[in-house]
């Protein structure tokens, strides 16, 4: 098989002298007495099995063209799986699909055999055929693994062009391939795009429909482009749906058109819908406890590959951020649907080839793909129905191997989705988590956000997030908001409490409370004001003159607010994408996709818009220009070093100030006088004490002279403190050489009785040379006594003159020329 853009077969009919040709057109001849066998072995083909009527067991037994044959042999592909044995017949007879079957039981090639063998007998070859098979899967990553095992089954000796369609290319590079494919590989809305916008692109010529994981496909989510992509195919095809959980819905059927579909469900009786080989658990864990347990079973699995899925990208961003500052003891991996697409491939790539690994996912892994080897499924946040369970725990225990998977419930949603799994013939055993093995990461995760405000930026989006994905389950028997321990949760994300979403009720009581408490405090303070007769606040401008009169304005609020700069970042950055109409990249932690949700913030302390973004995120994104300013050429904006505001270019005038640096002085901070104290603090000058009360001290001079005896007094008293302490180091430490000496000499007993650790050239280990550190001038090491003292460096001595001398220091003048250097030195 032929990748879209190499050359495909030639028509034939013309004179061919290239002996490749030549070659080739042979082939196509024995390939059409090949054809013809087929066909007619289709046709004699039993889709319920071999002649005794028990199912077809390897792939030799059914009619397969010589390229599939070959291919499947290269693979190591001998025996079919029960889905495969059930599925292939009927469908390379043309019957249409909808297959059933658990998960990691080969459904893949249950379909994929099928599309080749019926475009090879129908000759669907080469860019004169059209597009001749469509696979449609819901993600990239799946749609990418259909495509490597196509090409690893289809790639010995068909001649198929096949591509992959799923963005991420340009649409002209795309369009380009598109025009010559036979087999092409998409997500749907992806091909939708080229559908509709792709003139080139015909698909009247298509007999063949797959959709892999079909009721994925076929729900709300790309309902509509599905509808609209069905609209452009032509009715007269055969149409295939396979998923380990299937549509049986009447409309979803209606929609696809199929024809007396043949219902291939192999596990409907088996006793479990997930594979035998996965053992399956469940931990009751409050949710704000969650990640302790997740951290601690972490710690105790070190050496496993373990896919861990969380409810949205923000918790995926969350945990992985924090624990990897936590340094597990495990490679740590991350996976969302924000991310850009070659982060995903290299991550999805990575954890396929890792031994040992954790990989925090969405459910955007959670379908058909087929990492090797996982042990372990964790499900952090429950899933949102039962279906979703089956296809996240599917991504172990896959064909015949092993595999554990565990869920953390909360106390709330035990009994409701335990109940959920019984429906779908699911069973999980209850287990504990051993008490002393569980460890609490709260402290450190609240340590880390309070130093990091990007992390707790973080922790905050993942609590709405979070908590918007609790509003949004349709499962209200399973998902209780009210049920859960929400301040606990904010805690367990290192937040001082729980961040106000806008959709969660608060008790109205409550927000009359809270209102008139704040309007209460203010009246409050300024009747204190009015009482003490201050003239003072009526020359500050209306705002503290409103205070008195029991209003307060929006900017009362605004100069109230504390800790403004805490998010500054952020937010800067959130509006000034916001007003680009760009929803570009806001995280700076690991170069991920903005995020869209928020609107779920009340934000309390969105930037006033004459408040200036903060420097740094500005400048990053700003080139300078020849007088310094850097200009933004999106957000139309200049940021001209030292003035508070960045410039907005919205007129020519403005523009035109740019170009003249007087003009722009004007806009420059002016600058603030400030006083420093002893401390080196800086203090605005009108923190400067009363004179009076300085006066009512002593004389200046007087004050002086006490200070300096004070601080004599206070050094004197610390000198003979330091040099006590200093004497009795370096008292201990010959203690302790002469011990080893003394060790030495009683015949060189090793180290393993208990010495102090000696390295191979003789010198004693690290405890001894933390030992031989001081730091005080009475602490100066024995060895360092003998050698002759250092010149002291004078403190006013410059480095060039340290320099020049230091090139004679330690010998004699003794030419000429050196003396009379010597001399000019001395002199000037
Ligand atoms: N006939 C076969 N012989 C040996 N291995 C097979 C065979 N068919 C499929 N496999 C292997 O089984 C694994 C699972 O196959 P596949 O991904 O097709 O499962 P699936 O049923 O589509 O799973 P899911 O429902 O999760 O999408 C793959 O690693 C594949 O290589």
């Amino acid at each position: 098989m032929a990748p879209a853009h190499s050359k495909t077969a030639t028509a034939t009919g013309r004179r061919l002298t290239n002996p490749k040709k030549q070659q080739r057109v042979q082939k196509r001849k024995r390939d059409d007495v090949d054809v013809e066998a087929l066909v007619q072995a289709v046709a004699d083909l039993d889709p319920k099995g071999s002649g005794s009527g028990s199912a077809y067991s390897s792939f030799t037994d059914l009619p397969l063209s010589a390229p599939t044959a070959a291919g499947l042999k290269a693979a190591h592909f001998s025996t079919l799986t029960d889905i495969q044995a059930k599925a292939v017949p009927l469908a390379l007879k043309g019957h249409d699909i909808l297959g059933a079957a658990k998960t990691g039981s080969g459904k893949t090639l249950a379909f994929l055999i099928p599309v080749l063998e019926n475009l090879y007998r129908a000759q669907c070859i080469g860019s004169d055929a059209g597009l001749g098979a469509m696979i449609i899967s819901p993600t990239r990553e799946l749609a990418i693994q259909i495509f490597e095992v196509l090409r690893k089954v289809g790639g010995k000796g068909h001649l198929f062009a096949a591509g992959l369609v799923i963005g991420g290319k340009s649409l002209h590079e795309e369009r380009d391939a598109l025009a010559r494919m036979n087999i092409v590989v998409c997500t749907p809305g992806r091909i939708l795009q080229h559908l509709s916008q792709t003139a080139l692109f015909s698909v009247d010529n298509l007999r063949m429909l797959v959709l892999d994981e079909a009721d994925r496909i076929l729900d709300m989510g790309f309902q509509r482009d599905v509808d609209a992509i069905l609209d452009y195919l032509p009715a007269d095809r055969q149409t295939m749906l396979f998923s380990a959980t299937q549509t049986k819905r009447v409309s979803d059927l209606a929609r696809l058109s199929l024809k007396e579909p043949e219902y291939v469900a192999v596990h409907e009786s088996a006793s479990s819908a997930t594979p035998k080989t996965l053992q399956q658990n469940y931990v009751v864990t409050p949710l704000p406890d969650k990640l302790d347990t997740l951290w601690s079973f972490l710690q105790s699995s070190k050496k496993s590959k373990i896919l861990v899925f969380l409810s949205s990208g923000k918790q995926v961003r969350f945990v992985y951020e924090s624990f990897r500052h936590m340094q597990p003891g495990i490679p740590l991996l991350h996976l969302h649907g924000r991310q850009k697409q070659t982060a995903r491939l290299d991550v999805t790539d990575k954890f396929s080839r890792a031994k040992h690994s954790c990989l925090f996912a969405t459910d955007v892994v959670a379908r058909g793909l087929d990492f090797p080897a996982v042990d372990w499924v964790v499900q952090v946040d429950c899933p949102e129905d039962a279906d979703t369970y089956i296809h996240r725990v599917g991504r172990t225990a896959r064909y015949e191997r092993d595999g554990r998977a565990v869920l953390f419930l909360d106390p709330s949603e035990e009994a409701g989705f335990l109940s959920k799994l019984e429906q779908k013939r699911v069973a999980v055993e209850r287990i504990n988590v051993r008490q002393n093995k569980q460890k609490s990461i709260k402290d450190q995760i609240q340590g880390m956000c309070f130093q990091d405000p990007q992390l707790k930026y973080l922790g905050q989006k993942a609590f709405a997030s979070y908590i918007r994905s609790l509003h949004v389950q349709k499962d209200k028997e399973v998902f209780k908001l009210e049920s859960y321990d929400l301040e606990g949760f904010a805690a367990s994300l290192g937040l001082p409490g729980a961040p106000r979403i806008k959709f969660l009720k608060v008790d109205p009581e409550e927000q009359k409370r809270r209102k008139n408490a704040s309007r209460q405090v203010m009246d409050e303070e300024s009747e204190e004001e009015a009482e003490s007769g201050s003239d003072a606040d009526e020359d500050q401008g209306t705002a503290k003159t409103k205070t008195k009169n029991g209003v307060r304005t929006k900017y009362d609020r605004m100069f109230e607010r504390k800790n403004q700069d805490v998010l500054a970042d952020h937010y800067a950055k959130m509006i000034q994408t916001d007003d680009a109409g760009d929803k570009a990249d806001l995280s700076r932690l690991d170069g991920q996709q903005a995020d869209d949700d928020d609107d779920l913030f009340a934000v309390k302390r969105r930037i006033p818009a004459g408040d200036s973004p903060s420097p740094s995120a500005v400048e990053e994104d700003n080139e300078p220009s020849a007088n310094g300013a850097g200009v933004d050429p999106q957000a139309k904006t200049v940021n001209i070093p030292g003035a508070k505001q960045p410039l907005v270019l919205d007129s020519k005038r403005r523009e035109k100030l740019l170009k003249s640096k007087r003009k722009l002085l004007k806009l420059k901070d002016k600058g603030n006088k400030v006083v420093f104290d002893e401390e080196g603090q800086p203090h605005q000058i009108y923190e400067l004490e009363d004179e009076d009360a300085f006066k009512a001290r002593g004389a200046a001079e007087d004050q002086r002279q006490r200070f300096v005896d004070e601080e004599v007094e206070r050094v004197r008293a610390a000198d003979v403190s330091d040099k006590a302490a200093a004497k009795e180091k370096k008292k201990a430490k010959r203690e302790k050489r002469k011990e080893r000496e003394r060790a030495e000499v009683a015949g060189g007993e090793d180290e393993e009785d208990g010495g102090v650790p000696v390295l191979e050239d003789g010198r004693a280990g690290f405890a001894d040379f933390l030992a031989g550190v001081d730091d005080g001038d009475e602490g100066v090491s024995e060895e360092e006594d003998e050698q002759p003292p250092k010149r002291q460096k004078k403190w006013f001595q410059k480095d060039d003159e340290q320099v020049a001398k230091g090139a004679r220091d330690g010998r004699e003048i003794e030419t000429f020329d050196e003396l009379e250097a010597e001399a000019a030195r001395l002199l000037g």
